[in-house]
């Protein structure tokens, strides 16, 4: 749906040359949740805007749904970015307008006639939850309830593609996951393919399915959420899968190593879809063995839960054997630990 080839942005400030998107290449497919993480400088913001020619590419191509954006002159250009829908982490709200008069105002700009205007607002209401907030004030709203306002405006003219620009950079946890929450069902229910830039994790744990990970203008690594949980490969995408799963590869082992004996203490990894079994509780009922946990996170994405368990297994050498080989029946993955004889 989404084809970015080669695509760099050169700003040029006081006579020097800054590369803020350098030599991007990524296919965004249909209904993905597509999401770009970076730290500040990383160049996010300069290539979401490319997306909808807020910032014209210096080089390379860009194309949705098959047409050139850096080609469109002005009315087919106009055409494509009612297609492409964005939401801002201050929300671009209107102050002087009610929520319902803020929904409007993107189909006043398209020319709607009034009576379609009004039904098509009603929809976005009902659709982002803002019921009874009609004539209520951006002052007098929430940032939630602000950033609701922002994509039902967002959503008004029918796009196929939203983009979202640290929309939820400005809000608190709680507030955050119900505006993910709102995302990930506007995505299924309209099929909406959705990118988004952010800082957080845990925003590209909650609801994207792909991630690409930005550094100094470049994308350094791309893949499945899952994928790049699991092997995070260059040392910026490290960082942010230990900003929620903290440093749990090199320091685990390390920490309960000396405590217990060695040969019993096993990593188990969970990937993917498949782990929602209940393995633990199903080896413990098979096998004669205990099974005590000593450490270990698990975390949610869209793809399932990831995370390890290290545990320690207590029983006969053989019955502990057997459980092993279950276990590695299963989805789980079994570690052994390194120090074992
Ligand atoms: N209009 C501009 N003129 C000159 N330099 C710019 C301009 N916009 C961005 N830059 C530079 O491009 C680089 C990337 O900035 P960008 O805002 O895209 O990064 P970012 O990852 O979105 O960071 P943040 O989250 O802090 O906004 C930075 O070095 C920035 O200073």
């Amino acid at each position: 749906m989404i084809s970015i080839q080669n695509v760099s942005k050169v700003f040029n400030l006081k006579g020097k040359d800054i590369r803020a998107v350098d030599q991007v290449s990524l296919t965004i497919n249909k209904g993905d949740i597509y999401g770009v993480i970076g730290y500040s400088g990383a160049g996010k913001s300069t290539f979401i805007r490319l997306l909808n020619r807020l910032e014209d590419a210096t080089s390379g191509e860009i194309k949705i749904d098959g047409k050139d954006i850096n080609q469109l002159k002005a009315k087919g250009l106009r055409q494509a970015r009612q297609q492409i829908g964005m939401v801002y982490q201050h929300f671009n709200v209107l102050w002087s307008r009610t929520v319902a008069d803020n929904i409007a105002f993107p189909l006043e700009i398209a020319r709607i006639p009034k009576h379609k205007r009004q039904q098509r607002v009603k929809e976005l209401i009902e659709l982002v939850g803002l019921i009874g907030k009609e004539d209520a004030y951006p002052s007098q709203l929430s940032g939630g309830q602000k950033q609701r306002v922002g994509i039902a405006r967002a959503l008004a003219n029918n796009p196929n593609v939203l983009l979202c620009d640290e929309a939820t950079s400005a809000l608190d946890p709680e507030t955050t996951d119900s505006i993910l929450q709102l995302l990930r069902d506007i995505n299924k229910q309209l099929g909406l393919t959705i990118i988004l830039i952010t800082h957080e994790m845990h925003v590209i744990r909650k609801i994207c399915n792909r991630v690409a990970v930005m550094e100094a203008g470049r994308v350094v690594e791309e893949g499945e959420v899952l994928d790049v949980f699991r092997n995070p490969k260059q040392r910026v995408t490290k960082r942010f899968v230990q900003q929620i799963m903290g440093n749990q590869q090199d320091e685990s082992w390390q920490s309960i190593v000396g405590e217990y004996e060695t040969d019993q203490l096993y990593k188990l990894h969970f990937i993917g879809e498949k782990t929602s079994q209940a393995v633990i509780s199903e080896v413990a009922k098979r096998y004669p063995i205990d099974i005590n946990i000593l450490q270990g996170q698990i975390t949610q994405t869209q793809k399932g839960p990831y995370g390890a368990l290290i545990v320690y297994l207590t029983g006969e050498k053989e019955a502990i054997a057997a459980a092993i080989q279950y276990l590695q029946s299963t989805s789980v993955e079994v570690e052994v630990n390194p120090n074992a004889s």
